[in-house]
């Protein structure tokens, strides 16, 4: 059947000046390009990059109509891959499409779902959600859509195909956003064939042709003032375009000026650019560490309200197709809010994100005004996946300082429930472009051409495109310090500089024009000081290669240089090590590259440091054939192992051991308030346990500000007023604070310091358990505590009457966490040893006290006492706590002989935090408004939901981790 669209990427504008040009335009030293007929590298108006090419792109469209055009993703024709002017993401993206795949059997069977934990249900489905869909968009009212390869992001683009491909085993599902819907008007006619041709000879000047466009993120002028109106019939046809799309069934979010039709309906597309504004302008600005000075704010609060409605509607979207049993894995900084909204709405679902960008240092971090909103956002993941070492501790390490959530090298406690993180660089289709690169006949000539062109000259290699953290004015710079430092490699040696337009926002606004200026000066300058009426050092192409052009320029390379100043996954220098595989070229590679991190034979430089860069560049052309060989190899070895299917394959593998070792299971529910409603009415007497830090009140900065509120207040007192409840406040506070904030609320019994102290409802005498305790270890324990305190700015001692804590909250929070993890190991070495007492580390402190004295204790006698009163035991108990401490509450309540549906023992947090108790409550908020419902007022049970049985045994240990459940969300 014919095909009705096409989904080639090729652009069909030709480049304005062919790569393999051998009217190499030359500048004579001394001489200025602006004094020049033929400056070689003119200054450049991005705007250039974004003209002409909308006409071309539909006749190539058009004519793959007339065609009868297929709409497989097969490789390009010789034609057609000459004539499009293509970038590498561009050339992975297709190569993909039909490359073999490079698996093993055994690989495959790693990644099957059918070997994950049973627990787990997996439903082998498989849903990506990433931030626009591998293809750009061209709208033609009621016919059908126009696709193309999107540019950019061409390894992950590879890893849908592949997991959709039948060499795995999942049903794939791709939800992405439409990008930018182009529905410009064509002005070429139909059947003009799309500019062809390899190596045209144009040289580069002011009047050629028109750089092409980026069709990977320009937005596309909408033709009409009021918008683009798109119809539900159309939207429709090209959901059924993109149903069965290599990338998987790919599923488009629509996003929509008129916020009423998102769903169903005609929409309207106005600004199309705002649904990147905030991760562009913001985010990826902040991640590479680049601030800009605020503006009135009103702008960032529109940006941010689109950000976050744009992160709703991809939650919506994937619950629309979402199966229980699924794998949800989330791609990039577009979508930091997404697992925590969709692990709202499905606590149970497994999600995983990755960061392809890097994660900035919390120093950085915190500027952002909405930082808690994305760290929580993320953290609603059971697995967080990052490029690099270092971005994962700069993560882990912000969950830390900016929300206060403890964490280690593993990753974060997110209130309660553990959150892994976890490094995994991505690769290339390494087999695909070396197939590509040597076996294409196109390429050899190429290469021929080039050598021929640079016969007697060292050819150092640089593609990146023109956003400043690109470094791409270091790289220019250190090669003029190496001109200057290394007189002898002059004209002998040229610098090819490849730019793409930046794809960034932030970069086209502000600064895109700046960078381009400044290359062009660089280049000029160079070229001025250095060239010769034959030769120009350094040649400069600002614009997209031909496939065979780029391996074929990577090919004659005899060193590749990547100078980054932040940069997430650099793939040329993968692409680079792959082109290599015959000549061993060296790779010179920025340290501030994610890349450099896995690449551990590249020539690491820094490039800021552009004589030490420069002494490189002289010492990799320097280097003997044997030393290239070797650091050649183990890159080589490093590139074709670690591809892109392993990557997939390697996150895949990570997330069935997250998920198994979190095991759903044994998830602690979340409170059956009906159940509880239902038990409390039907009993007689009723005996209450409340903790008071972290249950009753929040977890604050300062331990003296957690004061109860008027509403903790009221709760009590009603409970405490009823004659049928016993009501208690079990607590490591003192006597003094807990009678000063609580002790005027009747018949509330107390229990201070961890047990150690008691006072009874009615009563103001308190009770001393461990009066005949000898409290010698005190002295022992303050000399300890002192020593730490000095240690740790910030930090203070707390001297209750029995009981002794260290409080580190103020601290900085790695060093507070540090320093307590020694100061326990210390005490327990020496005190712990001589003394019957207990080293506890609680939230932010260490605390100590004897043994015997324990809040579980406390609860049994309790238990036991009020069985005894009234001859039988209590038919209602509640017991909830937060912290390890209370723990021992539980303990004592599970091995009561209280019946278990009579037992509501409730720890506050998230249910996949490691506890004895049966159920969970997420905040002290939620324990307040439980007790409230006790009280009267909202206690119609009916609407509380079913009655739920707690089923099982009584655990008698520590469960082992679960899968966090609610992570609280963002709110606007
Ligand atoms: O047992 P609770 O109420 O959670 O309190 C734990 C600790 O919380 C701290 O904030 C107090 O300063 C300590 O004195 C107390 O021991």
């Amino acid at each position: 059947m014919a095909q009705e669209y096409s989904k080639d990427g090729a652009d069909s504008v030709e480049s304005p000046r062919p790569f393999l040009s051998r009217s190499q335009p030359s500048i004579h030293p001394g001489l200025h390009p602006s004094v020049t007929d033929v400056p070689v590298t003119p200054a450049i108006d991005n705007s250039a990059y974004q003209s002409g090419s909308s006409g071309a792109d539909e006749s190539y469209f058009t004519r793959n109509i007339h065609k009868g055009g297929n709409n497989t993703m097969a490789p390009q024709s010789p034609t057609e891959a000459a004539s499009g002017a293509t970038s590498n993401q561009d050339i992975l993206r297709r190569m993909s499409m039909g490359s073999p795949k490079m698996q093993r059997k055994d690989s495959l069977f790693e990644i099957d779902p059918r070997a994950a934990n049973p627990s787990l249900s997996l439903s082998g489905g498989m849903i990506s959600a990433t931030f626009c869909i591998p293809y750009s968009l061209k709208y033609r009212k009621g016919q059908a859509w126009g696709l193309t390869s999107r540019r950019g992001t061409s390894a992950l683009f590879d890893s849908f195909t592949y997991l959709s491909s039948d060499k795995t085993p999942w049903n794939h599902t791709l939800v992405g956003w439409t990008g930018e819907i182009d529905n410009s008007v064509d002005l070429t006619p139909p059947d003009t064939p799309p500019a062809a041709g390899p190596a045209q000879v144009v040289p580069l000047n002011k009047n050629s042709a028109p750089i092409p466009v980026d069709a990977f993120a320009q937005p596309a002028a909408p033709a009409q003032a009021d918008g683009i109106h798109i119809s539900q019939a159309d939207k429709k046809q090209l959901e059924r375009q993109l149903a069965h799309e290599k990338s998987g069934r790919t599923i488009p979010v629509w996003l929509a000026d008129n916020v009423e039709s998102d769903g169903d309906g005609d929409i309207t597309l106005k600004d199309q650019a705002r649904w990147r504004r905030f991760a562009e302008s913001e985010l990826y600005t902040l991640f590479h560490y680049k601030q800009h000075e605020p503006t009135n704010g009103r702008a960032e609060r529109q940006a941010w309200a689109d950000y976050y409605r744009m992160n709703q509607m991809f939650a919506n979207r994937i619950l629309e197709v979402y199966k229980p049993g699924d794998i949800v894995m989330i791609h990039d900084y577009h979508l930091l809010l997404l697992p925590s909204m969709l692990r709202q709405r499905v606590p149970h679902m497994y999600i995983s994100f990755f960061l392809h960008i890097p994660f900035p240092s919390s120093e950085f971090l915190r500027c952002l005004p909405r930082r808690k909103d994305v760290l929580e956002g993320v953290l609603g993941a059971n697995l967080i996946g990052f490029q690099s070492y270092s971005y994962s501790r700069h993560f882990v390490s912000c969950c830390t300082r900016v929300l206060g959530f403890p964490s280690d090298s593993d990753g974060v406690d997110a209130y309660g429930a553990k959150v892994t993180v976890c490094v995994f660089p991505i690769g290339i289709d390494a087999a695909t472009i070396e197939r590509l690169a040597f076996d294409d006949p196109g390429v050899d000539g190429k290469v021929a051409a080039l050598r021929e062109m640079y016969k007697g000259k060292k050819v150092i290699v640089g593609r990146d495109r023109l956003d400043t953290v690109r470094g791409v004015a270091q790289k220019l710079m250190a090669f003029e310090t190496f001109l200057e430092r290394y007189p002898e490699w002059r004209e002998k040696v040229v610098l090819i500089q490849v730019t793409s337009p930046t794809s960034v926002e932030e970069e086209k606004e502000d600064s895109g024009n700046k960078i381009a200026n400044k290359v062009a000066e660089l280049v000029a300058k160079i070229n001025g000081l250095y060239g010769s009426l034959g030769f120009s050092p350094v040649q400069h192409y600002p614009q997209y290669l031909s496939q065979e052009e780029y391996l074929a320029l990577l090919r004659v390379a005899d060193i590749g240089l990547i100078t980054s100043t932040r940069d997430g996954m650099n793939t040329t220098s993968l692409e680079y090590v792959v082109c290599q595989r015959d000549d061993h070229g060296p790779l010179i590679l920025s340290e501030f590259s994610g890349t450099a991190g896995s690449l551990k034979d590249a020539i690491h430089i820094n490039p800021w440091d552009l004589s030490g860069v420069a002494h490189q560049i002289d010492a990799a052309l320097s280097m003997s054939e044997e030393l290239k060989r070797a650091m050649h190899s183990n890159l080589y070895r490093h590139v074709t192992t670690k591809d892109v299917h392993s990557w997939s394959s390697s996150f895949i593998k990570r997330l069935f051991t997250v998920l198994g070792s979190h095991n759903a299971t044994i998830a602690t529910p979340l409170l059956d308030k009906a159940a509880l409603v239902a038990q409390y009415r039907a009993a007689k007497k009723r005996l209450f346990m409340f903790d008071y830090d972290g249950t009753l009140t929040p977890i604050v900065g300062d331990p003296a500000a957690a004061v109860p509120s008027e509403k903790v207040i009221r709760t009590l007192t009603a409970l405490a007023g009823d004659e049928q409840n016993a009501v208690w406040v079990i607590s490591g506070r003192d006597q003094e604070f807990l009678g000063r904030y609580l002790g005027h609320i009747k018949n509330l019994g107390f229990s201070a310091e961890h047990g150690s102290f008691m006072r009874h409802p009615g009563s103001t005498v308190w009770e001393n358990l461990a009066e005949t305790f000898d409290m010698g270890w005190q002295k022992e324990v303050m000399a300890c505590f002192q020593k730490y305190t000095e240690l740790t700015p910030g930090s203070f001692i707390e001297r209750k009457r029995c009981a002794l804590t260290w409080h580190y909250r103020p601290s900085d929070p790695e060093l507070g966490a540090h320093n307590a993890r020694e100061c326990q190991k210390e005490l327990e070495k020496t005190v712990g040893k001589a003394w019957d007492v207990e080293v506890m580390a609680g939230k932010a402190n260490l605390e100590v006290r004897p043994t015997f004295i324990n809040k579980g204790e406390i609860a049994k006698r309790l238990v036991d006492s009020y069985g005894r009163e009234v001859g039988q035991p209590p038919e209602f108990t509640m017991c909830l706590g937060d912290d390890f401490t209370d723990e021992d509450m539980f303990r004592a309540l599970n091995r009561s002989h209280l019946p278990q549906e009579h037992v509501f023992s409730i720890t506050v947090g998230a249910s996949s935090k490691m506890t004895l108790a049966h159920w969970h409550l997420l905040e002290p908020a939620d324990v307040i408004s439980s007790i409230a419902l006790l009280n009267g007022g909202e206690t119609n049970v009916a609407d509380l939901g079913p009655l739920s049985v707690i089923e099982g045994h009584i655990p008698d240990q520590m469960p082992g981790e679960h899968i966090p459940d609610e992570v609280p969300g963002d709110k606007l």
